[in-house]
């Protein structure tokens, strides 16, 4: 019995040896790759089990938590993402996918489902992924998880085979390469999002304690470049300077420049400032972290908040001159004070000004904190990220703060143009031309009206308003602005006739 036991099990074994060599030659003799993926989601993994006796695999598993984190790993993120559009957007021969909720994204969440596999092919190699999970942790998971969902669910893990042959090729090139489409994928997919800082006590709106300094809703702003009035020419230039910043990554690694890039936003209230924003951050796709100044306490504490921002972001900072005295002023104020110390102003050490300088608020931020958070920190976190100042006064602002290098490029927001007003009228009066068109471009070129009064004189009051009641409602407004410019400008030559000392621009 042992006998016959033994040679029975030393023919199987030959039987299976001959079977592994036959099949690993003609794995590698196979032509072309669109066999091989054949073959590979045929056979799939028995194929693969026995081709690998002559031709080890190597494996890299990748946990949903790593290391007892509480925080979902970013690499199995990305995994899952990559895979979703690898293989469970074209098929890719899985045939269980696991359909889930997740937060910040709207549409259902396709993932592959427990031990299913998937080929996939990178540069002539041939690679595998199979999706498995354990059960959850009874014993002792560690007393931060809390009980939470990572220590109550499954364990779920992504295993990736692939032959040893391929080791440098899927570890140096592969995986980042999954990475980097994984994020993609995430970044298409989510909700973007508008984050705003917390009151510095920790708390969010709703009183909550919360870990991060910020809080956030969907970002769901309607305007895009498309209903945004204002010169075309140089709307198209905004629009050529962002397309070349999302793209400019190897420039920027190039040159050896943080991949950032900053905007000053100037002009009346009501010219289209916040709205530019939300244009540019629906044009890139990215978040939007709106920093309300005037609530964070201190330097450190305005760190903190850009360290926690992430990439593909704008960060904003409105009415840069209100939020705090940054402005000039300030600078002349503190010359005074300083009886003859001389106030450099620019990227110090950010130190906490004295008491007398606080803001109303109690913020102690100071001028320099603000540069050394513009410049001094983009160097240290990792790219792609816009900042935005809008400002109703730039003459007010002080240089340092928006030097080329800082703010790169300056935009005027203007007064409405007869451009901007065609846009408007065909947004809200879906009107091409009208008898009143001519009226309206010669009342524009002398009364100053920003295209937020344009709109809302073009927009219906009433079931009965229509495009020519709006319009000429329009005409009048435009009368009297223009009259307003008129009287304004012979006050002024009044005022120079009578030799009227007329300093408040330096107010
Ligand atoms: N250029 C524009 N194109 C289209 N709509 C505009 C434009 N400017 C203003 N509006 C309309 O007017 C409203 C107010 O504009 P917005 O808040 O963008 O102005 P702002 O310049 O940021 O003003 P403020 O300086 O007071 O913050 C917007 O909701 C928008 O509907």
């Amino acid at each position: 019995m042992e006998a016959s036991g033994w040679s029975t099990s030393l023919s199987s074994g030959i039987v299976l040896s001959l079977v592994a060599v036959v099949w690993t030659m003609l794995w590698n003799n196979l032509q072309g790759l669109q066999l091989q993926q054949f073959v590979s989601r045929h056979l799939s993994r028995h194929a693969r089990r026995l081709a690998a006796i002559v031709d080890p695999y190597l494996t890299v598993t990748i946990a949903e938590y790593d290391g007892g984190r509480m925080k979902r790993s970013d690499a199995y993120k990305e995994v899952q993402a990559y895979l979703q559009r690898a293989t469970c957007a074209t098929g890719g021969g899985v045939r269980h996918l696991k359909a889930e909720t997740a937060k910040d994204v709207d549409a259902l969440v396709l993932s592959m489902g427990d031990n299913e596999e998937v080929a996939d092919a990178f540069r002539g190699a041939t690679v595998w992924w199979l999706a498995y999970s354990t059960p959850p942790r009874e014993d002792n998971a560690p007393s931060y998880w809390g009980g939470g969902r990572a220590a109550r669910a499954d364990r779920r893990f992504y295993r990736l085979f692939f032959l040893e042959r391929h080791r440098d090729l899927v570890l140096g090139e592969y995986l980042p390469h999954v990475r980097r489409e994984g994020r993609a994928v995430m970044v298409k997919n989510r909700q973007r999002k508008l984050f705003t800082n917390l009151s510095g006590d920790g708390y969010d709106a709703d009183g909550m304690w919360s870990e991060s300094v910020w809080s956030h809703v969907v970002f769901e702003h309607p305007k895009t470049f498309a209903t945004l009035a204002m010169d075309p020419a140089k709307k198209k230039e905004v629009i050529d300077d962002l397309d070349a910043f999302r793209k400019g990554k190897d420039y920027y690694a190039r040159v050896g420049k943080a991949w950032k890039r900053g905007y000053l936003l100037y002009g009346p209230p009501g010219t289209g400032k916040s709205t530019m924003i939300a244009a540019m951050a629906n044009h890139l796709d990215y978040d939007v972290y709106d920093i309300e100044l005037t609530s964070v306490r201190t330097n450190t504490d305005l760190r903190k908040l850009f360290i926690e921002t992430t990439s593909k972001s704008i960060i904003v900072i409105e009415d840069i001159d209100c939020s705090l005295d940054l402005t000039r002023a300030r600078k002349k104020k503190k010359k005074a004070n300083d009886d003859g110390q001389k106030n450099d102003g620019d990227k110090k050490d950010g130190a906490e000004p004295p008491d007398e300088e606080k803001d109303a608020g109690g913020s102690k931020v100071t001028l320099s904190g603000v540069l050394n958070f513009i410049d001094g920190l983009w160097s240290a976190c990792g790219g792609e990220r816009i900042i935005v100042f809008t400002t109703n006064h730039v003459e007010k602002l002080d240089p340092a703060l928006i030097r080329r290098g800082r703010m790169d490029k300056h935009i005027e927001m203007s007064y409405c143009c007869f451009e901007a007003f065609k846009l408007l009228a065909k947004v809200y009066l879906d009107v091409e031309s009208h008898h009143l068109f001519d009226a309206v471009e010669s009342l524009l070129r002398e009364a100053n009206m920003t295209p937020a009064d344009v709109a809302e004189n073009l927009t219906p009051k009433s079931v009965d308003d229509d495009a020519d009641s709006c319009l000429a409602e329009l005409v009048k407004e435009l009368e009297k602005a223009k009259k307003k410019v008129l009287a304004k400008k012979e006050g002024k030559g009044k005022d120079v006739a009578d030799g009227a000392d007329d300093d408040d621009d330096d107010e």
